[in-house]
This record gives structure tokens, C-alpha cells and sequence, in this order.
């Protein structure tokens, strides 16, 4: 039964939580279940109804919840494993077993020492017994990317006669070679009978980081299910992943000529979900749900993405559930992203040479931190300002020197009225001594009445903002300066507000500010 509709199957709960740690609890597999059928998944495996009562409760308790998608649990080719998933799912509104059984010789000899023959009777057993709990049975050929073909032709005939209806050739170890799995799959569909009337599906594993492309072969070679965990979750290195294989198929559709149910914008927040569920975090260069999925920090690329975004980007961040996509500041960024973030802080230059100066300060702040914020952005804008403008007080250069045991040391240069001075000082501390060697240069005669420091953004990196409130003959200014360095900062503001006590405009009254 060959169709254009991609049935997507999805074994977070299941395989997803064979990664080891990631197991989950009930409720917490409730929640994400409920966002795969929001996200309109056409089956939900909700677990391995034998595995312990946890579980069983679990897949119980999903089939309970969860209208709009089958739920389904996993069965060994065992009688008993096969009646407590019928159990389990027998609330379902539609629910499915998957019973299992490996097929490659490895496996049937060391595993489960069993003769080829006693395999094929085991399956057939139990898809029959499957049948008679719910009308949607499917069986797994495990290892089937090792199995032999002729012995595999002779299994699907004979669960297929026996009313599976979905045939699932997984690559349990993640063995396979887009190729050589993709054929795997057209060759079978060929040669068995009744091939017809079952689905074909694929599981794949990524221990060669192949999990999504061979899914895509096996699709192009005619599998209409396709089953896969969030976050690409799973046993060892993971399952072929959701997002990848739903926006493939969607971006792709040229060549898979496939359409999925799937309402991808609901895949980052259960992408989030399942991450903080597990525990595990997405890799910020994850495809499709990772950080950086949709933000660029190369100039070139801002620029093409700012004139045309689809010279840079083949999906829609906003159709996946992310905002939007991220132009990010950093010191590969050109002139154009730079402009455009300014346009959208409001802030506007007056001349092409101001513009100029403040580009040339990003590229600096950038080689000194790796992300530039909009806080930077404005910081920057004011500094550039103060420069280009003709104050008395002009800072230009900080020597400190601070060592264990010696009195902190520093040389400032300063122009002042367009003649340049130096000074040296000591003080308790760099800033301290910074204050004092500014003070040797311009004797202004005022008093520090404030200071204090800020982080106008996180992490160590960042520029701290400072205030320095001075007060002179009953006047009060606050000047500020920003830099990535807080000494440097302090300068700034320091004859900041040496300035300000120069230019009357700017001066308060005490009283009236009830200082
Ligand atoms: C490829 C996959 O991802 S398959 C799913 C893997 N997931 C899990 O195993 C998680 C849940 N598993 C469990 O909780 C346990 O392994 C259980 C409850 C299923 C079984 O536990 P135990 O009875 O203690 O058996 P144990 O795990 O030690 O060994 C597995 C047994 O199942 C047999 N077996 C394995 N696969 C199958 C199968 N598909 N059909 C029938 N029997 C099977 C093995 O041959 C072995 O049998 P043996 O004990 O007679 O040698
Ligand atoms: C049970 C099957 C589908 C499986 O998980 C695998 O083969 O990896």
C-alpha cells in the first residue's frame, strides 16, 4: 500500500528513553506526549508496557490522554509481552502493538538461539496474538539492515498474511549506507507478494551519524513511515531525529515528493520540552532546533539575508516555532547588520563619519567580546559621541599596575583644552589610584559622592557600565563610562562628569534633587 502520505511515528518515550539517563516519569511523559499530538504525530510510542510497572502505567496512562494520535507500546515476539501491552493500550482511542523479533543471523544465533524456522513461527504467533487485542499491528525485523534478503522476504510474507500492518526494517545499530538501505527497502517491497498491503517503515540509529539520510533513502525507496525521536533522543548515539526528517521532507519536497500531518511550529517548544525533561541540551549548531539553527554572524551572510533572506536560509525560523531568526553581533559582522540593528534601536547618526567611528569601536568592543548586545551597542554610541564632541577633558590612555603585596599604581594621559598631560598616582585600589592621577591633572577641586559599577550584559566578558557622581561648590553631575575593562570605565566616567561640571547646562542643584 503505497502512498504519499509519510506516517510519522514518534519513540521519544520508547527509544528516546533508552539513552541512558533520560528515563521519565509518568507525568513527564504525559506533558510531552500531549505536545506530540498537538504537533499532530500520527503515532506516539509510548513505552514497553512489560519492561516494569512504571512503564506499563505510563503507556496506560498516555492511551488515557491522547485522542488524536494512536498510542502504541512495544512487545517482544512474546505471548506475555504482547498481552500486557494490549492491556496498557486498551483506553486508547487507537491504539497499535509493535512487536519485534531480530532477523539477522547474529542475532538469531548468539540473542536469541533460535533456528531461522522457530523465528518465522515465533513472529507469525505473535502478530496473530497482537491482532486479536487491537486492528493496527506492527512488526519489527530487529537488525534488519544485516539480515539476509531471502530470509527476510519469507518473515514479511508470512506476518503480513498473518494481519501486520505495518512492516518496520529497522538499522539497529546504525550499520546502514543510504544506498544499500534505501535498496533494501525497494528490493523487499519488489519481491514480497503482499507486499501491498502494509506500510514499510524505517528506524534508524546514528552511530554513524547516518540516522537521517538513510531515513530519507528509505522514503525515496518507498517507506511511508518514518519513526524518529525529538532532539534526535535514543539509544546510544540516537535515533534519526523529528525535526530533521519532518523539515526535510517539508523543504525537500521536490525529490520525497512526500507530505507529513506534522504542525511544525510546535516543534521547538517540545524540542525544549524533552530537553529539560532529560536533562540533555540541544547543541547550539543542532539542524532545525539548536540555537544557532537560524542566526547568522557572518557579515556577508547579514548582508544577503538583510537584502533577500533566502540567500541564507532554506526554512522559516517562525515555521518551526522560533521567533524569528537572529542576526548576532560578533566581529565577523559587517557595516550593513551593524546598520540595521542601529535602525532598530532608534538610533540614527548624523553623519556618514560618526557611523564610521562607531563601526570602527564595534570592531574593537568585538575582538574583546564575542557577542555585541544591544546595551553595547547603545554604551558604544554614547562613547563615540563624547569623543567626536569638543570637551575640555578628553581621555586617552590607563597604565594600572596592581600586584600582590605593592601599592596599586596608575599613569593616565589626558587632553585637556587640546594639550596633552600625564600623571602617575597610588591609591588603595586601581581605581582609587586612577581617580587620584586624573585629579593631578585637573585639579578640579570636586568631591566623589558616588560610584558604582554595572554589567550592562553577563558573563565576564561584558562591558560594565560606571557612574561617578562629583559634586562641586554646592553642584552635583553624574558622568558614566562603559568599557569591557571597569578601571578603563571608571576613567570614562570620571571626566565624564568633570565634563559635565564644565559645561553649565548639565549641573545640578543639590536641593532640588534632594540630594
Ligand atoms: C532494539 C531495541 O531497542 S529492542 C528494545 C530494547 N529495550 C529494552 O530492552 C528495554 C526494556 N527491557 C526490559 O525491561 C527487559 O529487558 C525485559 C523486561 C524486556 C526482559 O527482561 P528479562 O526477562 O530479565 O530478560 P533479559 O533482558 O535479561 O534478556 C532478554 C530476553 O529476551 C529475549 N528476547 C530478546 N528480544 C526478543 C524478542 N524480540 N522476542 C522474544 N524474545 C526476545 C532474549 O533472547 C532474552 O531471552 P533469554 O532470557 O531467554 O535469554
Ligand atoms: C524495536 C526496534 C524497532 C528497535 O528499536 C530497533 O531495532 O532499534
Amino acid at each position: 500500500m503505497s502512498t504519499d502520505r509519510l506516517v510519522i511515528f514518534d519513540t521519544t518515550l520508547r527509544d528516546g528513553e533508552q539513552s541512558p539517563g533520560a528515563s521519565m516519569t509518568k507525568a513527564e511523559k504525559i506533558r510531552i506526549a500531549k505536545m506530540l499530538e498537538k504537533m499532530r504525530v500520527d503515532v506516539i510510542e509510548a513505552g514497553f508496557a512489560i519492561a516494569s510497572q512504571g512503564d506499563f502505567e505510563s503507556v496506560r496512562a498516555v492511551a488515557e490522554a491522547v485522542k488524536d494520535s494512536t498510542v502504541c507500546s512495544l512487545a517482544r515476539a512474546a505471548d506475555a509481552d504482547i498481552d500486557r501491552a494490549g492491556e496498557a493500550l486498551a483506553p486508547a482511542a487507537a491504539g497499535r502493538i509493535h512487536t519485534f523479533i531480530a532477523t539477522s543471523p547474529i542475532h538469531m544465533k548468539y540473542k536469541l538461539q533460535m533456528q531461522p524456522d522457530q523465528v518465522i513461527e515465533r513472529a507469525v504467533r505473535s502478530v496473530k496474538r497482537a491482532r486479536n487485542l487491537v486492528a493496527d499491528v506492527e512488526f519489527s525485523l530487529e537488525d534488519a539492515s544485516r539480515s539476509e534478503h531471502e530470509f527476510m522476504c519469507r518473515i514479511i510474507e508470512a506476518v503480513i498474511d498473518a494481519g501486520a500492518t505495518t512492516i518496520n526494517l529497522p538499522d539497529t545499530v546504525g550499520y546502514g549506507e543510504p544506498l544499500e538501505y534505501g535498496l533494501m527497502f525497494s528490493r523487499l517491497i519488489t519481491a514480497v507478494p503482499n507486499a501491498d498491503k502494509a506500510i514499510f517503515s524505517t528506524h534508524c540509529h546514528n552511530d554513524l551519524g547516518l540516522a537521517v539520510a538513510n531515513s530519507l533513502s528509505a522514503v525515496r525507496h518507498g517507506a511511508r513511515q518514518v519513526e524518529c525521536t525529538i532532539n534526535g533522543l535514543g539509544e546510544r548515539a540516537g535515533n534519526a531525529s523529528l525535526e530533521e526528517i519532518v523539515m526535510a521532507m517539508r523543504t525537500r519536497k521536490d525529490v520525497l515528493n512526500v507530505d507529513t500531518r506534522i504542525d511544525a511550529t510546535h516543534i521547538v517548544p517540545t524540542s525544549r520540552l524533552v530537553a529539560s525533561v532529560t536533562g540533555f541540551p540541544v547543541q547550539p549548531n543542532k539542524a532545525i532546533v539548536g540555537a544557532n539553527a537560524f542566526a547568522h554572524e557572518s557579515g556577508i551572510h547579514q548582508d544577503g539575508v538583510l537584502k533577500h533572506r533566502e540567500t541564507y536560509e532554506i526554512m522559516r525560523a517562525e515555521d518551526v516555532g522560533w521567533n524569528s531568526n537572529k542576526l548576532v553581533l560578533g566581529k565577523h559582522s559587517g557595516r550593513a547588520a551593524v546598520k540595521s540593528r542601529f535602525d532598530e534601536l532608534g538610533i540614527s547618526f548624523e553623519s556618514q563619519e560618526v557611523f564610521n567611528e562607531a563601526f570602527v569601536r564595534f570592531k574593537t568592543l568585538a575582538d574583546k567580546k564575542h557577542e555585541i548586545f544591544d546595551e553595547d551597542l547603545q554604551a558604544l554610541v554614547s562613547d563615540v559621541r563624547e569623543s567626536l564632541s569638543s570637551h575640555q577633558f578628553q581621555f586617552e590612555t590607563l597604565e594600572v599596575l596592581c600586584k600582590t603585596g605593592q601599592v596599586p599604581n596608575a599613569k593616565v594621559s589626558v587632553i585637556v583644552d587640546g594639550e596633552l598631560k600625564r600623571a602617575e598616582a597610588e591609591g588603595s585600589g586601581a581605581v582609587d589610584a586612577t581617580f587620584k592621577a586624573i585629579e593631578k591633572i585637573a585639579c578640579s577641586d570636586t568631591e566623589l559622592q558616588l560610584y558604582s559599577v554595572n554589567a550592562i550584559t553577563q558573563g565576564t566578558e561584558a562591558q560594565g557600565e560606571v557612574t561617578v557622581r562629583l559634586s562641586k561648590q554646592g553642584f552635583i553631575v553624574n558622568g558614566t563610562g562603559a568599557d569591557t575593562d571597569i578601571v578603563i570605565a571608571s576613567a570614562k566616567a570620571y571626566i565624564d562628569a568633570l565634563n559635565l561640571l564644565a559645561e553649565d547646562k548639565h549641573k545640578e542643584h543639590p536641593q532640588r534633587e534632594g540630594v
